[in-house]
């Protein structure tokens, strides 16, 4: 986990991963803080090959300006972007225009491979690892994306709290490890938060790890029922968590 912060956390890094699969990385998510803890971690924007993006929020493409020209000026490739469908146009016109076009007609295409995803299909994003993003409700009339990578773990994109969606992964699909975002403090009007989440069944709380935190995270330690924080700056085995 590149962070494991809020969108308004000063002391944890925005919620981005950096999954390695083999000699291959896939960033999910590059928000503002991303390309400071890249390099924090000893990691430079040439050792990624594929970004792929969850939502349009500063914590979560924040970074991908940076990341577009770095690749274009100082590596000269394009990475592969991983975007749902329904979000290129929306990332390019309402985010990362103003910053990267040069010429009239520039577009995403100019800096990425794009590769569109389409909801509930599976896609092999890195050989090895596929995915399917499920469309989940973090803020009406905005589209936001959680992941299921290789049938086995649920990443929440930023979601509000979906017990049936929760209870059907699980139950059904043989989801066995959860990584979701949780504001600790209540209303959970745009998140999930962590009193709706402690009302999670116990094989459920069992699977989940909580991630996108806010500073005094700290003061919640010993008290998430049965599920446990992820870390940020810390390096997770999928065989292994998968495993259990
Ligand atoms: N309707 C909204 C919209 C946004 N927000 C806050 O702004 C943050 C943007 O990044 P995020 O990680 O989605 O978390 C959002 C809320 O903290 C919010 O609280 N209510
Ligand atoms: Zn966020
Ligand atoms: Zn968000």
């Amino acid at each position: 986990m590149l962070g494991t912060g809020s969108a308004f956390a000063k002391s944890f890094d925005n919620n981005n991963a950096l999954l390695t699969v083999g000699e291959r990385r896939l960033m999910i998510d590059c928000g503002i803080t991303a390309p400071k803890t890249l390099f924090q971690l000893g990691y430079t924007f040439g050792d990624i090959d594929a970004l792929l993006l969850t939502h349009i929020h500063a914590d979560h493409i924040g970074g991908v300006e940076e990341f577009a020209f770095q690749m274009k000026f100082v590596y000269g490739r394009k990475p592969i972007l991983y975007i749902a469908d329904t979000l290129i146009e929306p990332l390019w016109e309402h985010s990362l225009k103003g910053g990267l076009q040069q010429n009239p007609g520039d577009t995403l295409a100019d800096y990425f491979d794009v590769k569109p995803l389409s909801e509930g299909v599976t896609h092999e994003l890195l050989p090895g690892l596929r995915a399917e993003l499920l469309l989940t409700r973090h803020i009406p009339n905005k589209a936001s994306y959680s992941l299921l990578l290789n049938d086995t773990f649920f990443y929440s994109g930023d979601m509000v709290f979906d017990l049936e969606l929760l209870e059907s992964l699980v139950n059904e699909r043989g989801i066995n490890v959860i990584f979701h975002d949780c504001q600790l403090h209540p209303p959970g009007v745009v998140h999930a938060c962590l009193p709706q989440l402690l009302t999670l069944p116990a094989h459920i709380q069992r699977l989940t790890y909580l991630m996108h935190y806010g500073d005094d995270q700290p003061d919640f330690v010993g008290r998430t029922g049965l599920m446990k924080f992820v870390e940020p700056h810390t390096t997770y085995e999928l065989d292994e968590l998968t495993a259990k």
